[in-house]
């Protein structure tokens, strides 16, 4: 399928390798005394924000993976966006399947937060963001026009390197409560990712943990959320009590990518342990 591709987002970088930060499952409230799971997911989404900022680390792009709102309103939209722009670097997004799109496209449109889905990042790298939202479902999946979304970028652009975002995992999390809701299609894209070589990372949120693989030319990872945390390996429904995390990737200029995942210091939240489900 050949699409009419809308513009992409051109992004210098500031040195050699360029660095992404990575933010996911936001899950903000209008109230802002909300509280997902006994996380008070506003004041952690910022106290995530300041220490980011406190670290003084140069970015050159930030990735957002969706689920920003746990409540699907405007304002809550609006607290992300005002919050992100505290950052100099441009802040590109994808739905996650709490998100309300409507609502989302309109705050970030009047926020200035760029809707592009394609972003040529220096000379050396390529990022691709793909939906994965199905309306109305917790599971995920990749449309043909997503797939030709990936496909036609990477005929586009062959000489760069890719990083490709979406929502849900591609890979099971051996949680079997949240493998219930991965991303449907995950065989189809995965045999599609083998396909190019110049594909080198995969990220995802939805898990609310952290994870690494290694694919036969690829990194892929999962990020944590900004506020809870699910408990990894557990077969059933278990909120785990490691803080709210975010993830810095650097994109080397020879194709390869370090990175790491990082977590509140300064500050502690205390997630219900009790809840069986939300
Ligand atoms: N106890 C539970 N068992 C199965 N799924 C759940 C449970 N509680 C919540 N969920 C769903 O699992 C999803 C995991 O990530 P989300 O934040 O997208 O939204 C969550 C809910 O829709």
């Amino acid at each position: 399928m050949r699409l009419k591709l809308k513009k992409h987002l051109i992004v210098p970088i500031k040195y050699p390798t360029a660095k992404i930060l990575h933010i996911t499952d936001t899950h903000l409230f209008a109230d802002e005394d909300g509280l997902l799971l006994g996380i008070n997911t506003n004041a952690s989404f910022d106290a995530v924000i300041n220490e980011i900022k406190q670290h003084g680390e140069h970015f050159d792009l930030i990735v957002a993976t969706g689920d920003f709102v746990q409540d699907s309103s405007q304002l809550a939209y609006l607290r992300f966006a005002k919050s992100i722009k505290q950052f100099s670097a441009p802040c590109v997004w994808l739905a996650g399947n709490h998100d309300n799109c409507d609502n989302m496209r309109f705050i970030f449109k009047q926020q200035n937060l760029p809707d592009n889905k394609v972003v040529l990042l220096g000379e050396k790298w390529l990022v691709i963001m793909l939906n994965s939202q199905v309306e109305g479902k917790t599971y995920g999946q990749l449309s043909s026009q997503e797939l030709a979304l990936l496909t036609n970028t990477l005929a586009m652009y062959p000489d760069r390197f890719a990083m490709v975002f979406l929502h849900h995992h591609p890979i099971m999390s051996q949680c079997h409560w949240l493998d219930n809701h991965c991303l449907i299609n995950h065989t189809e894209f995965i045999n599609l990712i083998n396909q190019y070589p110049n594909i080198k990372g995969i990220g995802w949120g939805h898990i609310h943990q952290k994870s690494h693989h290694r694919l036969s030319h690829c990194q892929a990872f999962s990020t944590p959320s900004t506020c809870v945390q699910f408990k990894p390996l557990n077969h059933d429904f278990q909120v785990a009590n490691d803080l709210p995390g975010w993830r810095i990737i650097d994109l080397q200029r020879a194709g390869e990518i370090e990175t790491k995942v990082q977590h509140l210091e300064n500050i502690i939240f205390h997630p219900d342990m009790s809840q069986s489900g939300y």
